[in-house]
């Protein structure tokens, strides 16, 4: 799969905001970075079709050779995880990843244990998730959202929350299932080692390269 940024340009009151021309192919990485208020949550926003009004935009947004520029958010099918991505607490682990998903209860719980199991969680569908440690929150959150089939898969500062060594393992975790998924991956984050660990390029807002 493959997610085209085209003369993508944002702004906000008048100003240029953020300009991006680029490609990310299945199973690549690019990371943005930038100082706060820069703009990189506002770009993922915009991928996901939910710029505030405030913003304007120019240009396409491309995944797999298809405009979505002007497709709603929810059927957009782009993956998104935030930093402290939240739970549904009044539902068990399964309930959460089953959340939204078609199909009947047998497909649904097949699909959720499965999911159970690719995050390391196998029989615990039942817990409730305030039960979990924060990595393992952590590894349902991007589970839920891979359940949903997205073409692409947008991570906003995702490990800010988890102590060093998690952090490391959810990285690990999160870029072996974009691979396997062939999906295109856009990290924002203020982490050097996450965008090392990204291994693509790395860029600001402007689509400047950005040496670590
Ligand atoms: N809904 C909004 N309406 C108007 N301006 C906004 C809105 N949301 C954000 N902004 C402004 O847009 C600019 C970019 O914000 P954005 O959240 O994209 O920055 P960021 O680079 O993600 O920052 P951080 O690293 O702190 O998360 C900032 O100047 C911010 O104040």
């Amino acid at each position: 799969m493959t997610l085209r940024l085209e003369n993508l340009c944002i702004t906000l009151a008048g100003r240029v905001l953020a300009k991006l021309d680029l490609t990310v192919s299945g199973g690549n990485v690019l990371t943005i970075m930038g100082p706060s208020g820069c703009g990189k949550s506002t770009v993922l926003a915009a991928l996901i079709g939910a710029l505030p009004p405030a913003f304007s935009m120019r240009g396409r947004i491309w995944l797999d050779g298809v405009d979505v520029t002007q497709v709603p958010t929810h059927a957009r099918r782009m993956g998104i995880l935030f930093q402290n991505d939240i739970l549904f607490p009044h539902m068990s682990v399964a309930g959460n990843l089953g959340f939204g998903l078609p199909g009947n209860v047998t497909a649904r719980r097949a699909a959720t244990d499965a999911a159970l199991s690719e995050a390391g969680l196998p029989g615990m569908g039942a817990r409730d998730p305030a039960t979990l440690s924060g990595g393992q929150r952590a590894r349902v959150a991007l589970m839920r959202t891979l359940l949903s089939g997205p073409r692409a898969l947008l991570l906003d500062e995702p490990f800010s929350s988890l102590d060093s060594n998690m952090r490391a393992s959810m990285r690990q975790f999160v870029f072996e299932r974009a691979t396997e998924r062939n999906l295109p991956v856009i990290l924002v984050t203020h982490d050097h080692d996450d965008a090392r660990a990204a291994a693509g390029p790395v860029i600001n807002v402007m689509g400047e390269r950005i040496q670590l």
